[in-house]
């Protein structure tokens, strides 16, 4: 008898291509692309005359720069979207899945939405399954028991090259919430409750598994609000076991197993994949939903959080090292300690994200206006607030239009908008002003996330429905009165109803088999290994910073994303803190602008989780082009970890107390030198180094440039391998979902070429 195996032990198994030395090399099943992340990985794809190699399991669409104004007037992204930069992005995109032969849902697509709402929707995520993104919230998918995670644009590249990862394993790690929620409390209080409790850096180096009566009871909307936040709390990916929920869910849509014997064939796998009795946990939590009531945050950490009856929070409730952070918190979101959160007065409401951008979401803010007009309580958005709805996809705007709830919005004053991430991040128009303050149904509240110097407030979607109309914090429940648990009267649908019949567009794409004409794998080794920098010692000024979860929208905040190129950004590394938001002058305090700091090429950073949030491989970039090629933390993020890694770049790190002396010979403007052959940092003054342990398959990347495209793809017949045992054993994975009856699916060779689209 084989040890008893987790959910996440099973999914990662089934997908292993490769173990040996190094990482394990994984197969990718799914692959969602959207327009911020990908440019610089297709780009590096032509540029080594690589092809992507599964075509029909890679879907794009277009999410983060597009405006959510009407388009009614819409002929094409080139003359729709106004702002260069994001118009640029958009183009980039849709000339790339020409040419490489993507599926794409352009703007013009009533299935265009958000990745991580399309992913689902379509039936493109499936248990079992591996999904990533070049985006950080890719853990929503593991709410199907999917094995999903962020990454960077590096290994976009990888993905699309090969349609593997080299990953090591995580740790397990699993939240049981087990009870009843309590009425008016719903799945974003649950994570938002969750996070306060780990913290943002409690599920680092973890995988979860959410369980437990209370997710088990939830529907796949509310396990999807979960999972997607699994990131704010650390953790490389979220997951919650498949069950007749998630069969129900998916059974139907386009590009789920057909019905009938593959159907069952399917569903039999899924179940399969639950967690065996005894599984090992590395770590266990434990959250009893009666525990849980409506909950928001108070600071710019997802983890600063507060049950709404609660008050603002005073330094001094935290322990004595948290206590600079929740200062500057409190001061950049303007709140005095005390403050009964109840209290807070907001200006903007925004609905929509991946977080909550679906037809529940939309629902559960109608039922609130609704509720609130009957009981007696505001039925309009109160004066000067100003609120906007935008749903997650064209599917669900058409679903939420079906039944009505646009008119329910707009009637109470909302603005109802096309589908994109909107406001979430701000890269649209749709951004707070400097001070502005929004209650968000969004899942980040970094400082400058929805607009420089905006104030973000997170919560569910009844209680952002509930701030709106009364203007400030409020706990919904006190406008549902006893009308929590009615449905509103709303018609509800069904969202096949709305599912685009399977249209097939291309031609029969017998076999993409093509003479190899490409270099060897060996030759790509070397090819590649000749761009990377090789890291040996890195000498010289290191610039201290004392912060604890230094995210990368402050490392490099969205107005910078939307370069098509990996130089230029040394300018922008932590524009926020660097820079005056309104004059745009440099801050003389910050490190940064400081002599000898100004000239720093390694960074010495004692607060853990370094690099925690967006999968932005910007901030890598950034710190590189500022001349920065190593950071020592406690530490790091983990999709941060990699995409230094992929930039030959060094994450160290290193315990607290060696980082407090190196921290005070950075402050002295003393060199260090990070020596990787002889691991050990070098101290000035002939103090004793540092010694260090970095993994030896990393290290020897590192020292000698590799780039490990090439080292996969020399793994090709094993690829080759598992693809044709993957075929057999779930057939349904090969992307014939859109595919002609009777077409035959075959990944692309190295080096050859697919020149059909490939619309499944
Ligand atoms: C643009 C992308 C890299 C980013 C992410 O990874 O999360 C974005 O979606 C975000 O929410 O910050
Ligand atoms: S978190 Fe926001 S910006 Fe990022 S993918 Fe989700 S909706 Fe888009």
């Amino acid at each position: 008898m084989s040890a008893p195996r987790t959910l996440y032990d099973k999914v990662f198994d089934d997908h292993v291509v490769y173990s040996g030395e190094g990482d394990t090399l994984l197969y990718i099943d799914r692959h969602l692309v959207h327009e911020v992340t990908s440019p610089q990985a297709f780009e590096g794809l032509r540029n080594a005359g690589r092809k992507v190699r599964r075509t029909d399991c890679t879907l794009a669409t277009v999410d983060h720069n597009i405006p959510t104004v009407s388009r009614k007037n819409f002929k094409s992204i080139n003359s729709f979207i106004v702002e260069a930069d994001s118009r640029a992005q958009c183009v980039a995109l849709e000339e790339h899945v020409k040419e490489f032969g993507l599926t794409y849902f352009g703007m013009d697509d009533k299935r265009q939405g958000i990745v991580h709402i399309i992913g689902p929707e379509q039936g493109f995520t499936l248990p079992g399954t591996t999904v990533v993104c070049g985006d950080s919230h890719t853990s929503t998918h593991g709410a199907f028991g999917a094995l999903a995670f962020g990454i960077g644009t590096s290994e976009v590249e990888h993905v699309l090259a090969t349609q593997c990862l080299p990953q090591a394993k995580s740790k397990n790690m699993r939240i049981r919430v087990e009870g009843k929620l309590a009425e008016g409390v719903n799945s974003k209080d649950i994570v938002l409750h969750i996070i306060g409790v780990i913290g943002t850096a409690g599920g680092t180096g973890a995988v979860i598994e959410f369980a437990g009566s209370t997710i088990r009871a939830l529907s796949m909307e509310a396990r999807m609000s979960i999972c997607n936040m699994s990131i704010e709390g650390g953790a490389r990916a979220g997951m919650i076991a498949p069950d007749e929920i998630t069969f129900k869910y998916l059974k139907g849509r386009p590009l789920s197993p057909r019905d009938g014997e593959e159907w069952d064939k399917a569903v039999a796998y899924w179940r399969s994949l639950a967690s065996d009795e005894g599984a090992k946990y590395d770590i266990e939590v434990e959250i009893k939903a009666e525990d849980i009531i409506p909950t928001v945050t108070w600071g710019t950490s997802p983890q600063d959080v507060r049950p709404i009856l609660g008050s603002v929070p005073d330094p001094s409730d935290f322990p004595e090292a948290q206590r600079g952070n929740v200062k500057r918190s409190l001061e950049y979101m303007g709140l005095v300690p005390g403050t009964p959160m109840e209290e807070i007065k907001i200006d903007k409401a925004f609905f929509g994200s991946c977080t909550n951008g679906r037809i529940e979401d939309m629902r559960s803010a109608a039922r609130v206006i609704i509720a609130s007009e009957k009981n007696g309580g505001p039925s309009k958005v109160a004066e000067g607030v100003y609120a906007m709805i935008v749903p997650g996809s064209g599917l669900v705007k058409q679903q939420a239009e079906a039944e009505g709830l646009d008119v329910i919005f707009r009637k109470a004053g909302f603005d109802w908008r096309e589908a994109g991430c909107s406001m979430c991040l701000g890269m649209n128009p749709d951004q707070l002003k400097p001070q502005e303050r929004c209650a968000s149904t969004s899942n980040r509240n970094f400082e400058g996330r929805q607009g420089a110097g905006g104030r973000t407030h997170l919560m569910s979607p009844a209680m952002v429905a509930a701030a709106a109309l009364t203007g400030h914090l409020t706990d919904v429940r006190k406008l549902m009165g006893n009308r929590i648990s009615e449905d509103g009267g709303l018609k509800i649908t069904e969202y096949a109803d709305y599912l685009t019949p399977v249209t097939v567009s291309a031609p029969p794409v017998e076999a993409t088999e093509q003479t190899e004409s490409g270099p060897t794998p060996v030759q790509a080794a070397a090819a590649a290994s000749a761009g990377l920098p090789k890291f040996n010692i890195v000498r010289g000024i290191a610039a201290p910073m004392w912060e604890a979860n230094i995210d990368t929208d402050k490392i490099i905040p969205k107005q910078f994303l939307k370069t098509l190129l990996r130089t230029g950004l040394g300018s922008a590394l932590f524009w926020p803190a660097r820079y005056d938001v309104k004059t745009g002058a440099e801050i003389p305090e910050f490190v940064l602008n400081r002599e000898p700091f100004k000239h720093a090429s390694l960074l010495v950073c004692t607060g853990p989780n370094f690099g925690c949030g967006s999968s932005r491989e910007h901030a890598p970039w950034a710190l590189n082009d500022f001349g920065i090629r190593c950071v020592m933390a406690p530490s790091f993020g983990d999709i941060f970890k990699n995409n230094c890694f992929k930039n030959g770049m060094l994450p160290l790190e290193l315990p607290q107390s060696d980082l407090e002396n190196l921290y005070k010979d950075a402050e002295a403007g003393l060199e260090l030198a990070v020596d990787l052959e002889n691991e050990q940092v070098i101290r000035p003054n002939g103090q004793p180094p540092v010694p260090f342990k970095i993994d030896a398959f990393r290290r020897h990347c590192l020292l000698n440039g590799l780039d490990d495209i090439g080292l996969t793809l020399q793994h090709r017949e094993l690829i080759e391998n598992f693809e044709e045992k993957r075929t057999t054993v779930w057939p349904w994975l090969d992307g014939v979902g859109y595919a002609k009856k009777g077409q035959k699916v075959v990944a692309v060779p190295v080096g050859g070429q697919a020149k059909k689209k490939m619309e499944w």
